[in-house]
């Protein structure tokens, strides 16, 4: 390894090994250039890692107690935001001054979810683009769906977050209007999620003429509570929106859709329950996406509740 190799190699921990967080563990690890860390639950010492054409068996070092945990270059959080203040005592031994910190999570308020746990670190909101999925324990699917797979607020810590991720497949785009991109990316989860996790069916649901026809009054509402939050939206978004989800590959799943038939709890008030706060805030009416939101909290509650008496038994 030369001098340069050696002083651009980082500490980075992942936390979370799901869907975002295997691909970005496996996307790191194939890369091969730094000392990767990975914060988990479940221990896995190789994981098998899809993408593309490529596959992969890959050594992971896993780590399932904080208190083995030391400060790194970077931690990239990809747990589910309502699991964000679970990984306060990672934060806690992962974090010193210099640490900075990429959020890759839905929804649109990644440094308010992740800042009070770091209060001294840079944090970097990113939007994930890309499909994960945990096809088994060990087993790790990351597709493509679109121009990128990332997109982050432009400036100093972008170009660092883009340094940090050379040599690996994802493709990042800086943006100046990261609250539209934002924005946007919630659009398309207040339809894609919900309706593939009450459907129980993946994203070629939406194909349905009916289903359509729900998911651009859902996005109707959803549009007018983002412009009122500030979102820089076309004439058509709702529309636009709506064509966008309809590219995505029939046959992948969605975070939530794998959660409900995992019986998990949902990320709901993140996505759903997002526009649903915003909508009084702004007061805009949002009937539509309200009763989704209490058809999907009803699910997540006894989903709660399996999980919990599970951990008593
Ligand atoms: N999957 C996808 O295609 C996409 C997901 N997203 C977003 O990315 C984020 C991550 O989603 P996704 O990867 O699908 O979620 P997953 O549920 O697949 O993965 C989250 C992981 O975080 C782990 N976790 C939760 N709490 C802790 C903790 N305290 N310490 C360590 N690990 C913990 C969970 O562990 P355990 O298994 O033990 O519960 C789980 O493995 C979400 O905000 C989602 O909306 C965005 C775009 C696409
Ligand atoms: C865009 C989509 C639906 C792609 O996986 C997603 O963000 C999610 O699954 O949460």
């Amino acid at each position: 390894m030369t001098q340069a190799q050696l002083l651009s190699r980082q500490k980075v921990a992942v936390i979370g090994l799901g869907g975002i967080g295997g691909g970005m563990a496996g996307q790191l690890m194939l890369a091969g250039k730094h000392d990767v860390t990975i914060c988990t639950r479940n221990p896995l010492d190789v994981m098998t890692f899809e993408s593309g054409e490529r596959a992969a068996r890959l050594p992971l070092n896993t780590l399932a107690d904080p208190a083995g945990a030391s400060p790194v270059d970077w931690v990239i959080l990809s747990t589910k935001a309502h699991d964000t203040g679970a990984t306060a005592p990672w934060f806690a031994r992962l974090c010193n001054s210099r640490t900075r910190v990429a959020v890759l999570q839905n929804g649109v308020e990644h440094e308010a979810r992740v800042q009070p746990m770091c209060p001294t670190a840079e944090i970097l909101p990113a939007i994930v683009y890309y499909n994960g999925e945990r096809i088994r324990p060990d087993h790790f699917r990351m597709r493509r769906v679109t121009d990128y797979e990332l997109a982050v607020p432009a400036g100093d810590l972008a170009d660092a977050f883009s340094a940090l991720l050379d040599g690996t497949e994802f493709r990042i785009f800086k943006s100046d209007d990261f609250k539209t991109m934002q924005w946007r990316k919630l659009l398309v989860n207040v339809v894609a999620n919900p309706v593939t996790a009450l459907t129980r069916q993946r994203l070629g649901v939406l194909h349905r003429d009916s289903i359509k026809e729900l998911c651009l009054a859902v996005l109707d509402e959803a549009v007018e509570v983002g412009r009122a939050a500030g979102a820089r939206f076309d004439e058509n978004e709702a529309q636009r929106t709506l064509d966008t989800v309809l590219t995505y590959p029939g046959d992948a799943g969605t975070s939530m859709y794998f959660d409900c038939l995992a019986s998990k709890p949902l990320e709901i008030e993140a996505l759903t329950g997002a526009i649903v706060a915003a909508g009084k805030r702004f007061q805009v009416l949002t009937p539509l996406n309200s009763a989704l939101l209490a058809l999907l909290k009803a699910i997540s509650d006894a989903n709660e509740n399996t999980v919990s008496s599970n951990v008593s038994v």
